[in-house]
């Protein structure tokens, strides 16, 4: 399967392949005025188109039916290069006219101008020399094959200049592609700061917990989804019972350590989709999605009867504490501040009727109730 990102690149191959082809039959095009001059043979004409449709049709293909993600450079950029080059070489063995070819021969920069954007430094010399082979390749078959249409001493000339024009375009392409390499890192970089950035921005840098900015983005997360007629949600507020007893006793580094150990407790007892985070000081927010009240109650005690089991023995041998907690579950009726002062004040209620308890706004209702 691929990632969103490869099936995106992918979509951008086929898009290029389609657009490259549209490059091929302008080629193909010069040739055809060549031929409408009379310095060009017909069947060589439908020959070249065949070739074009194949060059192009075939890298569509390949890109469609995702061939190329056996190879490392995945755009095959240098095959795109190596290949399109032979269809107008044949056409230039063809052209009946040394002056017309001259001309002409301007069309094997095509490929070198299009790798200037995509490959890097070795493979760019690698695709110059092959394109200068080739071209020594064209004038020596002439040469060989069809003297008629070779004059050695101008080819000379022209087949300097050629080496000329790629040494420069390699020098052009290596310099390019160094620059490509150092926005791509500078990229990277970019995008491990930002992430650092907004890992920050959302972190409790004491207990690595989601901060309140992060809970509260999360509690309108499952607002909005119930608004739009998702499963309800319930959010516990957790409060160490006698906090600043500790503070008091130990120091504020004991303090901070057993809001870290707490923390890790809590984070080790969720589900992947619940949430906690650090509401202010010594209280915690715990956001649980598609949860009723009585299945956030029955969380909401495990986890208090899990941190009256934790021993604090690097502060004090047999230290412990204990943790009150407030349960509201979301009523669609109320903005999630509400939700969350309801919470709140079943807190209130459960620190009032002596800590180490849960408690929801049921229980205050109940109690209060006329017998
Ligand atoms: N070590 C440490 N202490 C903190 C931090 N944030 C808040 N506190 C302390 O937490 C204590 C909270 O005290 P109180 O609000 O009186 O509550 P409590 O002592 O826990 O009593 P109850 O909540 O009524 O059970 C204060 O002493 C704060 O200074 C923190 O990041 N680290």
């Amino acid at each position: 399967m691929l990632s969103d990102r490869e099936r995106k690149s992918q979509r951008r191959r086929e898009r290029v392949a389609l657009s490259t082809s549209v490059s091929y039959m302008l080629t193909w095009l010069t040739f055809a005025v060549a031929w409408a001059v009379g310095v060009f043979p017909g069947k060589h004409l439908a020959i070249l188109l065949l070739m074009t449709a194949f060059v192009s049709i075939g890298f569509w293909l390949v890109f469609r039916l995702k061939l190329n993600l056996r190879f490392r450079d995945k755009d095959l950029t240098a095959e795109q290069m190596a290949l399109s080059l032979i269809p107008p070489l044949y056409a230039l063995f063809f052209l009946e006219n040394p002056q017309a070819r001259s001309s002409i021969l301007l069309i094997i920069f095509i490929p070198l101008v299009y790798g200037i954007l995509g490959l890097r430094r070795q493979q760019f010399i690698r695709i110059g020399i092959l394109n200068f082979l080739f071209c020594i390749l064209l004038i020596g078959s002439l040469w060989w094959l069809r003297p008629a249409y070779v004059d050695l001493r101008i080819e000379a000339v022209q087949l300097t200049a050629l080496l000329v024009v790629i040494g420069q375009l390699i020098l052009i392409g290596g310099y390019i592609s160094e620059l490509r390499n150092r926005l791509k890192k500078n990229n990277i970089q970019l995008e491990e700061a930002l992430e650092t950035i907004q890992e920050m921005a959302s972190t409790d840098e004491l207990t690595g917990l989601s901060n309140r900015r992060a809970l509260m983005e999360k509690i309108e997360q499952e607002f909005s989804r119930c608004t739009r007629g998702g499963p309800g949600f319930s959010v516990c507020l957790i409060d160490v019972d006698f906090f600043k007893r500790i503070n008091d006793t130990f120091g504020h580094h004991a303090g901070d350590q057993v809001l870290r150990e707490l923390a890790q407790m809590m984070k080790d007892c969720l589900r992947k989709i619940d949430c906690v985070g650090r509401f202010g000081g010594e209280e915690f927010l715990l956001v649980l999605p598609q949860t009723a009240l009585e299945g956030a109650v029955m969380k909401a005690e495990r986890l208090r009867q899990a941190v009256e089991g934790m021993r604090f023995d690097s502060i004090e041998q047999g230290l412990t504490i204990t943790i009150s907690i407030g349960v509201a579950q979301y009523d669609c009726n109320e903005n999630f501040e509400q939700t969350i002062a309801r919470a709140d004040t079943a807190l209130y209620a459960a620190k009032n009727r002596g800590r180490n308890q849960t408690r929801t706004e049921l229980d205050i209702e109940a109690s209060s109730a006329p017998a």
